[in-house]
């Protein structure tokens, strides 16, 4: 029988297939995104993360078992990938300054998807938050092992595939996928459906938000 999470991997294949085949991810492997456009999601991808770390935080203040709370918490400062060492390579190698960081506003799809996620866990529940959560994993794991195969001839396109196909991205992957399992065996089928709406719509900001920074999405 398929698990929680296989169900919900099927059931955002759909968006997930978008996202592979987005000009944003086409470019980045081909190595003609615009450098401006990279730019403009790093900075985006910026806001995400600090609060994607903030959530795994909450999710663990949560939860009782210690493994998941153990996971959730070094996930909290970064312990399980290197993607923030190499964000932080990215923004001197961009010449991002801080400067031009505090004058970029948060934009629309970065503010909703983040929004969803502790909406998840504010008005739903620990298991629906890391539900939520899941996605941002598994997805980019997923974009990793497919771009990984050709590779991209611009460098820092390279790092970027590198860094989500890695073995420690893998394992941090593999890690949430058995958590939001084992969060769903424990639940009802009415909270697994719930989960799994989370999961889905997660899937949704995470297609649009490359569809933000190819069009560099704007306020107004
Ligand atoms: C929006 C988004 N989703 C996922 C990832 C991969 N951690 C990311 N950096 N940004």
């Amino acid at each position: 029988m398929a698990s929680l999470t296989q169900k919900m991997h099927q059931q955002a294949a759909e968006l997930w297939q978008e996202s592979f085949d987005h000009p944003f991810i086409k470019e980045l492997a081909a190595g003609s995104l615009p450098t401006a456009t990279f730019r403009y999601y790093l900075k985006q991808d910026r806001y995400y993360l600090a609060n994607f770390g903030d959530l795994h935080k909450q999710i663990a203040d949560n939860l009782s078992n210690p493994d998941i709370k153990q996971f959730l918490y070094e996930g909290a400062q970064g312990l399980h990938d290197d993607e923030a060492n190499i964000r932080k390579e990215f923004f001197d190698e961009l010449a991002i300054t801080s400067a031009e960081i505090a004058q970029t506003p948060i934009a629309p799809n970065a503010y909703n998807y983040v929004a969803h996620m502790y909406h998840e866990l504010n008005e739903g529940s620990p298991a629906r938050a890391a539900a939520a959560l899941l996605p941002c994993y598994w997805l980019y794991n997923e974009i990793g092992k497919k771009l990984i195969k050709k590779g991209s001839p611009v460098k820092i396109y390279q790092q970027f595939i590198n860094t989500y196909d890695s073995a420690g991205f893998t394992d941090a992957t593999s890690q949430m996928i058995q958590i939001v399992d084992q969060l769903g065996s424990e639940a009802d089928q009415s909270e697994q459906a719930k989960m799994t709406t989370a999961f889905v719509r997660s899937s949704y900001y995470e297609l649009h938000f490359w569809a933000m920074a190819y069009k560099h999405q704007q306020w107004a």
